[in-house]
Parts: structure tokens; C-alpha cells; sequence
């Protein structure tokens, strides 16, 4: 077998003359994936161009306008695409910031077949590009009252470049040392709800008569500052982050026992009595799930909470045997602000338009696709990014250089 064929992507600079009733007012591109025509285009007005998706059924002869979940790319003057996979298009926009230049419209992924299924009406989702990877998140869970509260704040008490907390959503009212942003993101139901319904929770349960959830930005935006994700959420929630496409190590805290779960709540005092009873009910539940449900990889009783402290950081890997400096943060990637993208393998060659102008490093960079991880409704993390030197004649990929 030879080297598999180079192709260039169109892109289609002319606008399309050939009668389809486009809506766009800008800039598009075309991709054909089985029998669909993916449409992607840009409509500019004066401060402000957003992307759009439209899609040509041609065993139908019909147009399709998607649902589109999740945010695409924003500002930007024109963008190359190109297919991969078969199930997802790699949008790469000109003249946009270095974080945010890679995206991925997932048109035929494992959770796009899922969303068409569970709407039934044609769907597409964007994913945010990302170099390199993030540390696996970390999911703790346990009943009300036994202290992974406590045990979360000790651990970004000790290691605050280390860790950064997943600040959930939820309708219930603060408790008053509670900060909106810090403890919780605290909102109304009807607001939660539609975003749920536009795809930008990662999970959401209902948890002692209030809705709570983890909002895909929430964890994206510790993992984009380079910390590793913790999140405290209920069994439910980690049943549902266990079967997303978010791979993360789960703990259950569990109690030394129900009196003590109940000593605990009533000496914290912020609930009213009825509320602790409430919590001790579901707590009985949550307890048997958690150590029975095969959700969680670890199971730790808060008994001694010094003792569980050090276990915890032990299952971390934070017992002084590994290095607790933080990742750096992920970085962005200067392309040139006018380019033409090929494919070659799982390489994606991005030139520029005007090479041998500027800085080499912008003329030619080479995306490396090969290791690519994650993806809607989360970023998609694993690019790797290469410098290559440049070469007008040619589309080698020869002397190329790994940029960190
Ligand atoms: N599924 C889910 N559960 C959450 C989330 N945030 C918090 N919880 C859980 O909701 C439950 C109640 O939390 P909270 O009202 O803070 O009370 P506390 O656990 O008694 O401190 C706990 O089990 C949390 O782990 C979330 O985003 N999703
Ligand atoms: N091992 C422990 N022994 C005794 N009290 C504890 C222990 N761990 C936590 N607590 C206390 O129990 C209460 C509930 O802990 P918290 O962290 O708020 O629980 P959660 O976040 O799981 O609801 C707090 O007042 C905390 O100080």
C-alpha cells in the first residue's frame, strides 16, 4: 500500500453559484460525509460574524438547518475544514486568537448519534480544540455531611496550584458563607433548565428536592488553566460524568456511620431539621450505591479525617513520590492569519497564503491529529503542534520541530 493520497480542502472563497438557497452572507465551506453535504458558513455583519451549519441531504434532495449544540468558533475572517474520521470536521478559522483557533464540528460522533437518536431531528456539535492533555479529573462523592466538603478544601489548601474546583450550578438558596461563583454558581431553575436543554451541562441530577449540575465550562476552565479538575457531585451525577466521554478518577467518601452522618449535619447547622432528615433518608441509598454500583474506583470512610486526608492524597499519588508542580497551562497556536490546510495521514499541513513573510514558525505549522481525545460535549484535547520549515515547492513534511 502507498502513502495515502493528499487532498486539499476546498475553500470555497466563491460563493456557491450552482442554486442551492444558502443563507449565508460570508464565507463557506463544503464537506461531503456519506450522502450529506456539510455546509459551514459564516454570516458577517459589521460587529460581529458567527458560524453556522447547514446540511444537503442529497438522497432527499432537501436542505437541513441542524440543531447545533454547544459554542463555535466566534470572531473570525474565514476558516479552511477538512474531514476526519468520517465523523468530524476540523474547522481551522483565520485571523482568530491562538486559544481559539481549532475547532471540531462532530457531525457523525458516538454523542452526536446519541443527541439525533434522543431528538430525533439532525444534529451537529462543536468542540474547542486544545493542545496537549489534562490531568484526569477527579469526581468525589458521598452523603450529605461526610465531609468531602472538608476534604476538597484541605486539598486546595495544600496544593492551590494543583487543583482547581468544578463550581456547579444549582437552584438552591446559598448558605450564608456561600459566594456565587466561588461555592456555587447559584441560579434560577427555568435558567439551568434551558441550558441543559442547549447541551452545556455535563450532567445534572435532582439532589434533595434542587436541581444541581457541572457545566462543561466549569470543568474545561480548570482544565485550560493547567490545574486538575475536582468536582463534588452526588451518585447520580457520577453515574452520568461515568458514562460521558470525561475520563476522571471516582471516589466515594462514605461515613463511619448514619449517627455519625446525623451528628455531623447537626453540628455543621445549616440545614433545619427536616432538611437533615431528608438527607439522612437519601443518605441510606447513597451509601449502598456508592459501594455497590461499580461507579466508583475508590472508597474511603471519613472516620479520622487526618487519616482519610492522607489516604485521599495517597490514591492521588500526592505522598511526596510525584511531582505536585501544576501543567502548564494550555497553550494557543499562532497560525498564520491566512492559510491553506491540507491532510496527509493524521497531519494536517497549515500554510500560509503569503509564505516566506513574517515569522517562519507562522508560515507552515504542522496539526498532528493522531492522539486527539475527548470531544463533544467537552473540548477535544491531544493536538499536537509542529513547526516545519518552510518550503514553497513542497508539501514534505521534512524537518519539522515540535513546538512546546
Ligand atoms: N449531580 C450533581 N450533584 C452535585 C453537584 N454539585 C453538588 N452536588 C451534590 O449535591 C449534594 C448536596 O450538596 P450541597 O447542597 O452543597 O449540600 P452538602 O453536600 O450537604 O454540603 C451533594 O451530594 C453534592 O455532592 C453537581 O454539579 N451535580
Ligand atoms: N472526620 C470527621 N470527623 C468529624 N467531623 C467531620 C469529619 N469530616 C468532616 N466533619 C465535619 O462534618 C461537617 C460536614 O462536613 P462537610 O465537609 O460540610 O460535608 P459534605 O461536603 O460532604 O456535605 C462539617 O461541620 C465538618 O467540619
Amino acid at each position: 500500500m502507498g502513502e495515502a493520497p493528499v487532498f486539499y480542502v476546498e475553500n470555497l472563497k466563491d460563493r456557491f453559484s450552482n442554486g442551492f438557497n444558502l443563507r449565508f452572507k460570508g464565507f463557506e465551506t463544503s464537506i461531503d460525509v456519506g450522502d450529506k453535504t456539510f455546509v459551514i458558513g459564516s454570516n458577517n455583519n459589521d460587529s460581529i460574524s458567527s458560524i453556522e451549519v447547514q446540511i444537503y441531504d442529497k438522497s432527499r434532495g432537501k436542505w437541513v438547518i441542524p440543531t447545533v449544540l454547544g459554542t463555535g468558533p466566534k470572531r473570525y475572517e474565514g476558516h479552511s475544514a477538512i474531514l476526519l474520521n468520517e465523523d468530524r470536521i476540523m474547522v481551522i478559522t483565520w485571523g482568530s486568537t491562538p486559544d481559539d483557533c481549532i475547532w471540531f464540528l462532530e457531525v457523525d460522533t458516538e454523542y452526536v448519534k446519541q443527541q439525533k437518536k434522543a431528538s430525533g431531528t439532525e444534529v451537529v456539535a462543536w468542540s474547542k480544540g486544545v493542545r496537549g492533555d489534562a490531568e484526569k479529573p477527579v469526581v468525589i462523592s458521598g452523603p450529605s455531611g461526610v465531609g468531602k466538603g472538608t476534604l476538597i478544601n484541605m486539598l486546595m489548601k495544600e496544593f492551590p496550584t494543583m487543583f482547581g474546583f468544578s463550581v456547579s450550578h444549582t437552584t438552591r438558596a446559598p448558605r450564608s458563607i456561600e459566594k456565587n461563583g466561588v461555592h456555587y454558581h447559584f441560579t434560577e431553575r427555568s435558567i439551568m433548565e434551558k441550558d441543559i436543554k442547549d447541551g452545556k451541562f455535563l450532567e445534572f441530577a435532582s439532589v434533595h428536592g434542587n436541581l444541581y449540575g457541572t457545566s462543561i465550562e466549569a470543568v474545561e476552565a480548570v482544565a485550560d488553566s493547567g490545574k486538575r479538575c475536582i468536582l463534588d457531585i452526588d451518585v447520580q451525577g457520577a453515574k452520568s460524568v461515568r458514562a460521558s466521554s470525561l475520563d476522571a478518577v471516582f471516589i466515594f467518601i462514605s461515613p463511619p456511620s448514619v449517627a455519625k452522618l446525623e451528628e455531623r449535619l447537626h453540628l455543621r447547622g445549616t440545614e433545619t431539621e427536616e432538611q437533615i432528615q431528608k438527607r439522612l433518608r437519601n443518605a441510606k441509598a447513597e451509601i449502598e450505591q456508592g459501594k455497590s454500583s461499580g461507579i466508583f474506583d475508590h472508597i474511603l470512610c471519613n472516620d479520622h479525617l487526618e487519616k482519610c486526608y492522607d489516604d485521599l492524597k495517597k490514591l492521588l499519588g500526592l505522598d511526596g513520590t510525584t511531582s505536585t508542580n501544576p501543567k502548564p497551562s494550555s497553550k494557543g497556536i499562532n497560525l498564520p492569519s491566512k492559510h491553506a490546510a491540507s491532510k496527509i495521514n493524521n497531519k494536517i499541513l497549515v500554510k500560509s497564503e503569503t509564505p516566506g513573510s513574517g515569522n517562519p514558525s507562522k508560515n507552515s505549522i504542522v496539526l498532528d491529529v493522531s492522539l486527539l481525545k475527548g470531544g463533544a460535549p467537552s473540548r477535544t484535547r491531544g493536538l499536537n503542534v509542529y513547526s516545519v520549515d518552510p518550503n514553497p515547492f513542497s508539501d514534505s513534511l521534512n524537518g519539522i520541530h515540535k513546538l512546546s
